[in-house]
């Protein structure tokens, strides 16, 4: 015997982009890539060739795009994917879980004069937004429940000094000489969860949810910024903690954050070859070659105690 243990399918990639018309003359847009899943009783559509449970994945996609028309929440990604993920699991009966990943790709006003254009967008960055968020109505539809992960990535950074790394173990397997300065350059996957408490969740809930997810990004955003620049980094472990660290001391809405950091390694060359030049030892090295691969790649998670139970 042989049962399905995993049955959830919908669209991914569908690429939808809004224009917002504001009364004052200035336009916002946003584009996004949205991946939309259902799971529920569904299981015959693989198990039984029956495909009268089955909303077509073609309904997911032009719900995406009617959604991008009709939300109010499409310029905010974490609202909008719980709002569309809400949707489907009261819509549909016998949709119980709706799973959807959006992906905002970076447009930003065009200065003009320093002054941000009405209507004018630049892609300043291959840097991306992230979110996540389930919408869980298995135990019924008035008892919805939702959680979400927001985050960035492909946040590619740089600096020049101010990162070292020493006192390692050493073995017979090692090679690698301690440096007390060296080029730290990384490309920044950073994701937080963001706990959603209601255990009702309804449009009236949504709408009353209260949650700045615009601060937080932000808030995400320039500490992770700030504390790439500013950290004397010891390695890319101990510069990551501290990133998380911060982000939840300034944020109570909160919960984990998690860093995935490759570290982009860039070696300095032997020039000696060529009339003694100097380029191997930190106070002398000005010359790196990029190395695609291999990279280090480092990964923390860090949350908050939890409470204690009184
Ligand atoms: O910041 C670093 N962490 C490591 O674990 C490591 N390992 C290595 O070879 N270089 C580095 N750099």
């Amino acid at each position: 015997m042989v049962h399905l243990e995993t049955a959830k399918y919908g669209k991914d990639l569908v690429r939808v982009s809004r224009v917002v018309r504001n009364a004052d003359g200035t336009h916002d847009f946003v584009e996004y890539m949205i991946r939309c899943l259902l799971e529920g009783d569904i299981s015959a559509i693989w198990t039984h060739s029956d495909n009268k449970p089955c909303v077509p994945t073609d309904t997911v996609k032009n719900t995406c795009n009617i959604f991008a028309k009709t939300s109010p929440y499409v310029l905010q990604p974490e609202m909008f994917a719980l709002d569309l993920g809400l949707h489907f699991v009261t819509r549909y009966d016998h949709i119980h879980r709706c799973s959807v990943d959006i992906v905002q790709l970076k447009w930003s006003r065009i200065p003009v004069d320093g002054k941000p254009h009405k209507h004018s967008f630049v892609r300043n960055g291959d840097d991306k937004r992230t979110v996540s968020v389930t919408i869980d109505a298995t135990k019924g539809k008035n008892a919805i429940t939702a959680t979400c992960t927001a985050g960035l990535k492909d946040l590619l950074v740089l600096k020049t000094t101010e990162s070292a790394f020493e006192d390692f173990w050493v073995d017979e397997y090692t090679t690698l000489k301690p440096v007390n300065d060296r080029i730290f350059s990384t490309s920044v996957d950073c994701t937080y969860d963001v706990p959603i408490t209601t255990r009702a969740l309804n449009e009236q809930a949504l709408a009353n949810l209260g949650i700045d997810f615009e601060r937080v990004f932000r808030s995400v955003q320039d500490t992770t910024l700030r504390v790439f620049a500013e950290h004397n980094s010891a390695s890319v472990q101990a510069t990551l903690y501290i990133m998380c660290e911060e982000i939840l001391a300034k944020n109570k809405e909160v919960e984990r954050v998690k860093y995935e950091l490759p570290n982009k390694h860039y070696i300095a060359p032997d020039l000696s070859f060529f009339k003694g030049l100097k380029n191997t030892e930190p106070k002398d090295a000005e010359v790196f070659v990029p190395v695609s691969h291999p990279s280090g790649y480092i990964i923390g998670t860090v949350s908050r105690e939890p409470k204690a139970k009184l």
